[in-house]
């Protein structure tokens, strides 16, 4: 450890390293190292070895704040140019902005999600995947079940959810297989992969041809897709950046690709372990369709009222259980300190990389009661209200008034009002929360809910999932559960008594 981080909390340097070389995911890091450290010895941060140089992993929900609310003190670091990811989405997008750059495209950016939800597309889309799952692995009709690969399923969904929402363009990959999808499931390992994540240097000195090849290729489709979206204009997010000056051609490619894969796993984890969740837990499973039934009924398209919070505040509660117990994003992108700062007692010095921990402050048993238990009644209030509804205005208003940074009152109200935001994160907070989150939580909000009324599901016999959700190693702090299958029973059965 280098002498000016010496008086910091540091986790044992080579059971660390030896956790990514033999592809624990981020969860298993937090488990064993993280966790601990605050749970046990009181530490808000420790440091890490991560991606070839010391960073520090903040863990308590006050410095995480500190952190993400003061951008102008800690800005984000531009990744390296060598790894595949960088290689893939490049450093011109909003992501990795900074300062002027960043306040030029936020606001774009942000304006893009403020247009309409295409909840219709939603619904098409979870009566397609509906018809796969009915048509997937039928027993006969006296089991009639289906045995399916969610994790896969969820991940062909939010690209049809990305295409239809994103680009206007449907990709089919819920019924269909598309070479798009294809190229990027096998792009995932290699990005992947954990000695070129540990030292991106590698990609120099052991070159992979044939995986840079398929890079090119999918980078190549996406760049297509761009191009004819400046022919055929639609109501779409990427046609809106497109008639939006601010952007420069390369910022426009870069978000592209951003916004592809910040949204695509992302959102297909968040609904692959929400199935993960309420298999595990049939009476959250009950309650969570009864509702659903009784605000929707067994066949009207949900809409955008039908869908909300107040509408559904238990689904809106699991679906905020399910981000809380295994958030897709286990940390924030890394930032570094601009001049020396004190978070609490600890003096980081200027230029030191930090990342917000979200997967290890929302399981920290110093900030919520029984974290390891999944108990959606935690986000309701008696009355069965959903409890953080004002409180996600006021952060969306905060947010905005954030832009302008140093609004004393917006950051009142966020001390005194948001104290369950202090604590739920998935989206991370202030003004650099993710611009998507409508864009997620109603995609899930409508599949889950058409899902809910239509089957009831468990996890098969033998899963390797039963005793605790299996998360697979990933770059860029995705933590996503893998392999996971699920086995659907119809609620109703088809007319002639069979389910296919
Ligand atoms: C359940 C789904 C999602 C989760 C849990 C999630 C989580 C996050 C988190 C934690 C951040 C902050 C990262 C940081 O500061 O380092 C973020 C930022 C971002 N997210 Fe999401 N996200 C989700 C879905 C999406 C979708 C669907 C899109 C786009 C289609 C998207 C686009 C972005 C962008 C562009 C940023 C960067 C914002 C900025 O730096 O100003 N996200 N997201």
């Amino acid at each position: 450890v280098p002498a000016h981080l010496k008086h910091l909390p540091t986790v044992p340097l080579w059971p660390w390293v030896w956790s990514y070389l033999t592809a624990k995911p981020d969860t298993y890091r937090c488990q064993r190292f993280l966790i601990p450290m605050m749970d046990k010895y009181g530490d808000g941060l420790v440091l890490t070895w991560v991606v070839g140089q010391w960073m520090v992993q903040v863990l308590d929900p006050k410095m995480l704040h500190h952190i993400l609310m003061n951008q102008g003190k800690f800005i984000k670091i531009t990744p390296g140019k060598e790894t595949m990811i960088t290689e893939l989405i490049g450093t011109g997008s909003v992501i990795f902005a900074s300062g002027d750059d960043w306040k030029r495209q936020a606001p774009v950016i942000k304006q893009a999600f403020s247009l309409p939800l295409p909840i219709p597309a939603f619904v098409a889309l979870a009566k397609n995947a509906i018809d796969v799952v009915k048509n997937t692995n039928t027993i006969p009709r006296e089991d009639a079940t289906h045995r399916v690969r969610w994790s896969d399923l969820a991940q062909r969904i939010a690209l049809d959810g990305l295409g239809l929402g994103l680009y206007g363009h449907n990709f089919d990959a819920v019924r269909k297989r598309s070479s798009f999808a294809e190229d990027y499931k096998k792009l995932i390992p290699a990005m992947s992969s954990p000695p070129y994540v540990l030292f991106p240097q590698l990609e120099r000195l052991v070159p992979r041809p044939e995986e840079h090849a398929r890079l090119d290729r999918f980078v190549g489709s996406l760049v297509d897709l761009l191009h004819s979206k400046r022919d055929n204009p639609g109501n779409d997010i990427m046609t809106f950046l497109l008639n939006n000056q601010e952007l420069t051609e390369v910022e426009l490619r870069d978000n592209m690709a951003t916004l592809f894969l910040a949204g695509h796993d992302t959102t297909s984890g968040a609904m692959a372990s929400f199935m993960y969740f309420l298999a595990k837990n049939p009476k959250v499973q009950q309650t969570c369709r009864a509702e659903v039934l009784r605000v929707l009924g067994t066949t009207a398209d949900p809409t955008l009222a039908t869908l909300g919070p107040d509408s559904l505040p238990y689904l809106h509660a699991c679906i905020h259980e399910t981000l809380r117990t295994n958030p897709p994003g286990s940390s924030t992108t890394p930032r570094t300190a601009q001049v020396d700062v004190m978070l609490d007692k600890y003096l980081i010095p200027a230029g030191t990389p930090l990342v917000s921990n979200i997967h290890a402050m929302q399981h920290s048993a110093r900030v919520w009661e029984e974290p390891e238990v999944f108990r959606p009644e935690r986000f309701l209030t008696a009355d069965g209200g959903a409890e953080d509804h004002n409180a996600q205005a006021k952060g969306q208003a905060f947010a905005t008034a954030a832009l302008g940074e140093n609004d004393a009152k917006a950051r009142e109200d966020v001390a005194t009002v948001l104290k369950l935001k202090e604590r739920w994160m998935p989206f991370s907070v202030g003004p650099r929360k993710c611009p998507a989150r409508n864009f997620a939580l109603y995609e899930m909000r409508t599949v889950t809910a058409m899902f809910l009324r239509e089957f009831e599901w468990t996890l098969p016999e033998g899963s390797i999932h039963e005793d605790e959700i299996q998360n697979s190693f990933f770059a860029f702090s995705l933590s996503l559960p893998h392999d996971l299958d699920i086995t659907f029973r119809p609620l109703r059965q088809e007319d002639d008594g069979v389910t296919a």
